[in-house]
């Protein structure tokens, strides 16, 4: 460890202690022996014994390393004040520096020091001042008799005198010393006012006890009326200013005490006798005691309003601490928000107050939102739906993809997709959401709708037309009935099925006689009109489940499932009567027209289309050839109705 210049070498700092410490104790003792001795009682041989006093003083602050000074300095004082032999002093010595010592030790293992409280100046009375002088006598008690006790003085007075000596330099000295050893907090020294205060208490004070203790005759008695005016100056010092001042105040009241005492003067020298010093030592002493235990009460009080101060300032710092992690916490999540592409927003639920919205949310809303009175329904195109959302957060906690029609501060409506959470903080309810505007994918939707509806009114005609197509090309546009086309599709599926129910199916050709000359003496139109009414008069004549179609030119194929050969040729003949009897409206012509028609029944004159159709055609010839107006069956039925 490298030590600066300036630094003091431990050895030498250590023999300076010493030879100053034993300084101290001979100037002391040398001061002591001029105090006034008893000559009347002969029990306090000696004075107030102030090597006693500051002997403790030092073992209390340097602890044993003022142990060689301490006992230098009382061997020295006993040798050449006292005048001792040497070897008695050096002995008796030990024990005056022994006895200090050991009561420091013992009160700093007790944590005896500060007096801030009151149970400790109690311990240091007991321990340190009582303990250290009965010590400190009883050791010198076994050399007393070393041709060093004073003639005519017994022992045991000899004893009681250096104990109550030592008892009292060390009560004395204490509170002067105490200034070394006290701690307590500056605040006091920091204050102007009080500063001022201190320095005028401290040296009028001083003068006061310059007069009192120096100037005044002793034989007034004023003088000595006035020391009690100290002690308020002493606890006004102690309570108002720092401790160390009153101390102070204390060990300058006892040295002027003295230096009156010495001088023959002052209150504390009241007479050359004993009773007057012991009166001024015993004042002396309970000042000393009132101090002690008034600046130990004032010094408890004092740290604990430090130790609250302080706790207080460390509260204080935690809870700036705190606010300022909050507030950078607030901050980041603030830039967080900020920075979201997504529109958000914070209101109360009750009463939907906003209470902060992100810049896309103003910018979606087109207004400054931070902290006005708005609130979220007044951007709702309808308020109540407003109200659903807020029951659903009451019961749920939280909405998701909730579709609703809001508004801009412009009056610009647009549909948004609202996402709500629930909050606690502070006792009160929060909303976070997050606002999606779905204006364009709404438009997107109408627009698909609106082709789809568009689409499917398309197929819904596509239909029809190919419905209608599927008619046209199996019906006959003159006269509405189904054409051959049809006949030929139909006539297959229908001989199967009629077949696979063991049913028959009746095949009717018939066939308008003459028509060339109704056109050649009408006009083709007038052909076509009769046509077309004697396509209706078939259609009107037949079961729905009959099938009636135009087979060619002026010839009709009718096809009737599940009727007999008896009973289709009985229709047969009813149909030729009635056609025979029958006027057409045609154009401006009223005519009469007569039918052939030949019959072929399935599965009697065939059972496939060909067999059935040639069959009917043939009986149809046959009734032409046999002079028209007339019902034939097919060839091979002859026979079996006959
Ligand atoms: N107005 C009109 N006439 C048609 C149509 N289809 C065929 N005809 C006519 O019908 C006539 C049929 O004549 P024919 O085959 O000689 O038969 P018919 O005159 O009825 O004599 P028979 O059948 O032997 O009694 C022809 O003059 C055709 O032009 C049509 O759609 N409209």
């Amino acid at each position: 460890m490298s030590t600066s210049g300036k630094t003091v070498k431990p050895w030498l700092a250590s023999a300076g202690g010493t030879l100053a410490s034993a300084a101290g104790l001979w100037l002391s003792a040398l001061l002591s022996m001029q105090l006034p001795r008893s000559v009347d009682f002969g029990v306090l041989a000696l004075p107030l014994w102030l090597p006693a006093g500051l002997a403790l003083a030092i073992a209390m602050h340097w602890g044993w390393r003022s142990a060689g000074g301490l006992w230098l300095g009382m061997a020295v004082s006993n040798a050449l004040v006292l005048h001792y032999a040497w070897p008695a002093a050096l002995l008796i010595a030990l024990g005056q520096s022994g006895a200090p010592l050991l009561a420091a030790s013992m009160l700093r293992r007790q944590q005896a020091l500060p007096f801030y409280r009151l149970s400790r100046v109690l311990m240091f009375l007991w321990c340190g001042v009582l303990g250290s002088a009965l010590l400190s006598v009883v050791w010198s008690g076994f050399f007393l008799d070393a041709g060093i006790l004073p003639a005519g003085v017994e022992r045991w007075q000899c004893l009681l005198a250096r104990g109550l000596g030592e008892l009292s330099g060390m009560l004395a000295l204490t509170p002067s010393a105490l200034f070394l050893l006290q701690a307590e907090p500056a605040r006091y020294s920091r204050n102007p006012a009080r500063w001022l205060e201190s320095m005028l208490l401290l040296w009028v004070s001083l003068l006061l006890a310059v007069v009192e203790f120096i100037v005044a005759d002793y034989r007034h008695g004023v003088a000595a009326s006035l020391w009690p005016l100290f002690f308020i100056a002493l606890m006004w010092v102690a309570f108002r200013c720092r401790l160390a001042l009153a101390y102070w105040l204390h060990s300058g009241i006892v040295l002027l005490a003295f230096a009156g005492v010495l001088l023959h003067n002052g209150a504390a020298y009241q007479d050359p006798g004993l009773s007057g010093m012991a009166a001024a030592g015993m004042l002396l002493l309970v000042q000393s005691l009132a101090l002690l235990v008034f600046g130990a009460l004032v010094a408890e009080r004092r740290f604990t309003e430090d130790w609250l101060r302080r706790a207080n300032q460390t509260l204080e710092g935690k809870v700036v601490e705190r606010t300022r992690q909050l507030a950078e916490s607030e901050a980041r999540l603030k830039l967080m928000a900020d920075a979201s592409p997504f529109p958000l927003a914070m209101n109360n639920l009750n009463g939907g107050g906003l209470i902060y919205a992100n810049a896309q949310a103003e910018s979606l809303f087109k207004c400054r939102l931070d902290g006005l009175q708005r609130r979220v329904q007044d951007f709702y195109v309808d308020p109540a739906e407003r109200e659903g959302i807020s029951a659903l957060l009451r019961s749920q906690g939280a909405v998701r993809d909730h579709e609703v029609q809001l508004h801009d501060a412009e009056g610009r409506q647009f549909w948004a997709l609202v996402s709500c959470a629930v909050v606690h903080s502070d006792q009160e309810l929060y909303v976070i959401s997050g606002i999606n505007d779905i204006s364009e994918r709404k438009r997107l939707e109408r627009s698909l709708h609106a082709a789809n509806d568009a689409l499917r009114q398309h197929v819904a005609e596509i239909e029809s037309l190919q419905v209608g197509l599927r008619e046209q090309v199996r019906r006959d546009p003159l006269t509405g009935l189904f054409n051959r086309r049809y006949l030929d599709e139909i006539l297959p599926r229908l001989l199967a099925h009629m077949l696979a129910l063991d049913g028959t199916v009746a095949v009717m050709m018939l066939d308008a006689d003459h028509f060339k000359r109704i056109n050649d003496s009408y006009g083709h139109q007038c052909g076509d009109a009769v046509l077309a009414a004697l396509g209706a008069f078939l259609r009107d004549r037949f079961r729905s489940g009959d099938i009636v179609c135009r087979y060619g030119g002026e010839e009709f194929c009718i096809l009737m499932p599940g009727i007999a050969l008896e009973a289709a040729s009985h229709k047969a003949e009813q149909l030729c009567a009635a056609v025979r009897q029958l006027p057409i409206q045609a154009l401006e012509h009223q005519l009469h027209i007569t039918l052939s028609i030949g019959l072929s029944v399935c599965p009697l004159h065939g059972e496939d289309p060909e067999s059935l159709i040639h069959a009917a055609d043939a009986a149809l010839y046959q009734a032409k050839a046999l002079g028209r107006d007339q019902v034939r069956l097919a060839s091979n039925t002859q026979r079996v109705l006959s």
